[in-house]
C-alpha cells in the first residue's frame, strides 16, 4: 500500500513537472514537430502572437488562451514588417529571460521566438486590400503598418493552425484589420479580442510605456481620463461635442501632442454625427508624449 501510495506521488509530481514545461521552439522545423506530436493528443490549440517584453496585457490573453485549449502557444517576434519608424523598432524592448519566466509561470506550453531570418530568409512581396482600415488612424498614421501585421500573422497561422488567436482590445484597429485577413483567406478559426487592462490610474498597459520620463508617464493618465470622460459625457451631448472635450482634456498637457481623436463605428471605424448611427461606438485615440506614441480606445456604447 505505502509502495503505491509512493508510486503515484512520484507520478504526480512528474504530471506537474511536465505541465509546467515550456518548450522553447525557435525554428519553423521545431515548432512543426512539436505540433506534429502534441495535435493528435489536443481538443484545440490556442495562440497568442506578441512582440514580447510581456506584461499584464499579454499574460491575460495567455490565460484565457490557456483556460480554453488543450495547448497554447505564445509567440514572441518583434516584426520589422510592421514598423514604419527604424528607430521605434531599433528601441523596441527585448527582455527575454524574464519573458520566459513570466511565461512559464502562466501555463504556455510553448513559446515560438524565430529569428528575423527564419520568418524572412528572404525579401518578400506583401499586399493585401485592407480597403478604409488601411487609409484611417493607425493605418493613416503608420504607413505600412497594416500590411506588416497581416503579412506576420498570416504565417503565424499558417505555421501554428490555432482553432483560436487571441489579441487585445487596446489594439482594436489591429482586431478588425486581423479579421479582415482572416476572411479574405477563409482561415478556419476564431478570433477572440480580450479587454484592455490598465495601470491603477487607468492607462492602458504597453510594452513601450517603459520609454515614458516620470513626467511622460504622470500627464499619460490624460489619454484614458479623456475615453473615459468622453464615455460620460455621450449621456448628454453628442459626438462632436463629446470629441471638443476630450481634446480639451488633452491639450491641456503641454507635453502630449494628439495623433487623432475619433467617435466612430465600431465595425467601420467610420466617425458618427447621432448616438443613434451605429449600434456599437467607440473612440479611439494616439497620442505623442516626447518620443513615445500611445494608442487606446474604449467602448460608448455597446448593444450587446
Ligand atoms: N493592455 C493590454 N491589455 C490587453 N491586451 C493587450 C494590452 N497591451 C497589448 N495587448 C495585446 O497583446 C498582444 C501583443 O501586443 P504587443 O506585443 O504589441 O504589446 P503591446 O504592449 O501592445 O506593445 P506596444 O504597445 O508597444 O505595441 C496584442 O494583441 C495586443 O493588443
Ligand atoms: C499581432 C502582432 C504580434 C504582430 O506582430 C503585433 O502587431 C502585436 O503585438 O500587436
Ligand atoms: N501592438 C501593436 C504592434 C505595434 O505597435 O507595432
Amino acid at each position: 500500500m505505502q509502495i503505491l501510495t509512493g508510486i503515484k506521488r512520484i507520478f504526480t509530481i512528474f504530471a506537474a513537472y511536465f505541465q509546467a514545461v515550456l518548450h522553447i521552439l525557435k525554428t519553423r522545423q521545431q515548432l512543426a514537430l512539436f505540433l506534429q506530436e502534441q495535435r493528435p493528443h489536443l481538443s484545440s490549440v490556442g495562440l497568442v502572437p506578441t512582440m514580447g517584453a510581456l506584461h499584464k496585457g499579454h499574460l491575460s490573453l495567455l490565460s484565457r488562451s490557456v483556460e480554453e485549449n488543450g495547448l497554447t502557444v505564445c509567440s514572441i517576434f518583434v516584426n520589422p514588417t510592421q514598423f514604419n519608424d527604424p528607430a521605434d523598432l531599433d528601441r523596441y524592448p527585448r527582455p527575454v529571460e524574464s519573458d520566459i519566466e513570466k511565461l512559464r509561470q502562466t501555463g504556455c506550453d510553448a513559446l515560438f521566438m524565430p529569428a528575423v531570418g527564419e520568418i524572412y530568409p528572404e525579401e518578400e512581396k506583401w499586399h493585401i486590400e485592407l480597403g478604409e482600415l488601411e487609409r484611417i488612424m493607425e493605418g493613416k498614421h503608420r504607413p505600412g503598418h497594416y500590411q506588416g501585421v497581416t503579412q506576420i500573422v498570416k504565417k503565424l497561422f499558417d505555421l501554428v493552425e490555432p482553432q483560436r488567436a487571441y489579441f487585445g482590445q487596446k489594439d482594436y484597429q489591429q482586431f478588425l484589420v486581423i479579421g479582415k485577413m482572416v476572411r479574405l483567406f477563409s482561415i478556419p478559426l476564431e478570433l477572440i479580442c480580450c479587454p484592455t487592462e490598465r495601470e491603477p490610474d487607468g492607462l492602458a498597459m504597453s510594452s513601450r510605456n517603459v520609454h515614458l520620463s516620470p513626467r511622460e508617464r504622470e500627464e499619460a493618465g490624460l489619454l484614458p481620463e479623456a475615453l473615459f470622460m468622453a464615455r460620460e459625457a455621450a449621456q448628454t451631448l453628442n459626438p462632436d461635442e463629446v470629441r471638443s472635450k476630450a481634446l480639451e482634456l488633452l491639450a491641456s498637457s503641454p507635453l502630449i501632442t494628439v495623433e487623432y481623436l475619433e467617435i466612430a463605428d465600431a465595425r467601420s471605424l467610420q466617425p458618427v454625427k447621432t448616438w443613434e448611427q451605429a449600434g456599437d461606438i467607440i473612440v479611439l485615440a494616439a497620442i505623442r508624449l516626447g518620443q513615445t506614441r500611445l494608442i487606446d480606445n474604449l467602448f460608448i456604447k455597446q448593444s450587446q
